[in-house]
């Protein structure tokens, strides 16, 4: 059943009543689940509203927004990051949305949670339309660093992407967050059959020459038109593929250490062999979460913007956190809540097995925008 867009759903727990999680008593404390995974990397969206319309992600009408006072304040922010780092050993903590440059006090959010928590790295997941104008602020507030959504270097295939024409907005973005200091800049492409496939070696020669970190992703069912089939998205292998006639890719020697990004060196390819060429050019890392997944070494815990706990990308049970804060709950009482949360993760992409394809797969009410992809 679609949850309300005014943030009243029925999600488990819209009142003070715990959740039924059948947490053991004596945990240890932090954000742990049934499968002996601890969550340390917080996931937090900043708004549900966007300016572009991805096909992947939102519908071409765009979604009904939430009620700005269903959204939490920047103060409720503060206070829910600070329980996670205080009492949960949150260790990491990833801003995104919907679009969190939309949000008019997100540089004070930033210089908040920055005052508060001098060492958490403070990342950002932006589409970067306005971020040249912004990055420097955002650099000044305290930001650690950023990564940005770019699936086309053409304008036209862009612009059928996106459903807007902001290819220069977000190039200029681009730059502008290197040159502010926001580095490494990482940016995301989800490559979809017969529209920017082909582009991928491209635009992997052009982050290559500005010392970019660029991630081709899996297209995973989390779009609003509910489009997703397997078939049709192009698969981590096919990405190799197609990337290996320019280029020889081999293991990165870093530690994986829980991101959804398994990450490779990029040589030259000699021409008709597969003799690589030259010194390394840089990383390029391929999210496989549909044919390669990594549930068993996740560390993620995510918060709405509605400031409801989701323990998977695919959770179809949300735990109302804010709610309960509203209520006036003391910071023990919304740890314990974020606990219990996160006890009853599901094992693997919202199941008890991975999956996306498999019969018993339900894709979320939500999409991506309106999780906090
Ligand atoms: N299945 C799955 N995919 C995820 C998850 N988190 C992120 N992704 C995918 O990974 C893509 C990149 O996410 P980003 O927000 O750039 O962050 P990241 O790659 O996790 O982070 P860093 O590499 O640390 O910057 C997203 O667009 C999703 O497609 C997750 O928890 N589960
Ligand atoms: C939901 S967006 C939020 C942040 C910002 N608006 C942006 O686009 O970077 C976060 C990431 O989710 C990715 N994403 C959205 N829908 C997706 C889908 N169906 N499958 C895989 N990744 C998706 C986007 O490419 C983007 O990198
Ligand atoms: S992927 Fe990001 S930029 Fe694209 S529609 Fe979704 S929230 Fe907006
Ligand atoms: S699908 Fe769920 S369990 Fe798997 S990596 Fe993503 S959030 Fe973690």
């Amino acid at each position: 059943m679609p949850q309300p867009r005014d943030g009243s759903g029925p999600g488990v727990g819209t009142s003070a009543a715990a959740p039924v999680s059948g947490r053991p008593a004596g945990m240890p404390a932090g954000l742990v689940d049934r499968y002996g995974r601890r969550a340390t990397d917080m996931r937090l969206s900043l708004t549900d509203k966007c300016n572009l319309r991805c096909t992947y992600c939102m519908p071409a009408e765009g979604l009904e927004w939430l009620a700005k006072q269903a959204v939490m304040s920047a103060e409720e922010i503060v206070r829910i990051v600070r329980i996670g780092v205080e009492a949960l050993g949150v260790r990491e903590l990833r801003l995104t949305g919907g679009e969190p440059l939309v949000r008019a006090d997100l540089l004070s959010i930033i210089a908040a949670l920055r005052q508060a928590h001098p060492e958490l790295p403070i990342s950002m997941t932006t589409n970067a339309v306005g971020l040249d104008k912004k990055a420097a602020g955002l650099k000044a507030a305290g930001l650690t660093r950023i990564n940005v959504s770019l699936d086309s270097l053409h304008e036209e295939t862009f612009t059928k992407l996106t459903r807007r024409p902001f290819l220069d907005k977000v190039l200029a973005g681009v730059d502008a967050a290197w040159a502010a200091g926001l580095g490494p800049v990482k940016l995301n492409a989800v490559l979809m059959r017969g529209i920017n496939d082909a582009e991928s070696p491209a635009l992997l020669a052009w982050a290559l020459d500005r010392g970019y970190e660029l991630r081709f992703i899996e297209q995973m069912p989390l779009d609003a038109d509910h489009g997703w089939t397997r078939r049709d998205m192009i698969t981590a292998a096919e990405i190799r593929e197609l990337l290996s006639v320019d280029y020889v890719l081999s293991n990165d020697p870093r530690s994986r250490d829980g991101a959804p990004a398994e990450r490779f060196e990029v040589r030259h390819r000699v021409p008709g062999t597969n003799e690589a060429i030259g010194d390394v050019l840089g990383t390029v890392g391929i999210i496989a979460s549909v044919t390669e997944p990594f549930c068993a070494d996740c560390r993620r815990t995510r918060v709405t913007a509605e400031g409801k706990i989701m323990s998977c990308l695919f959770s179809r049970e949300e735990v109302d956190l804010l709610g309960l804060l509203r209520e006036g709950a003391s910071d023990d009482q919304l740890a314990e809540r974020w606990q219990d949360a996160m006890w009853i993760k599901p094992k693997a992409h919202g199941m008890d097995h991975v999956g996306l394809d498999a019969p018993d797969f339900i894709q979320p009410d939500r999409s991506m925008s309106a999780i906090g992809g």
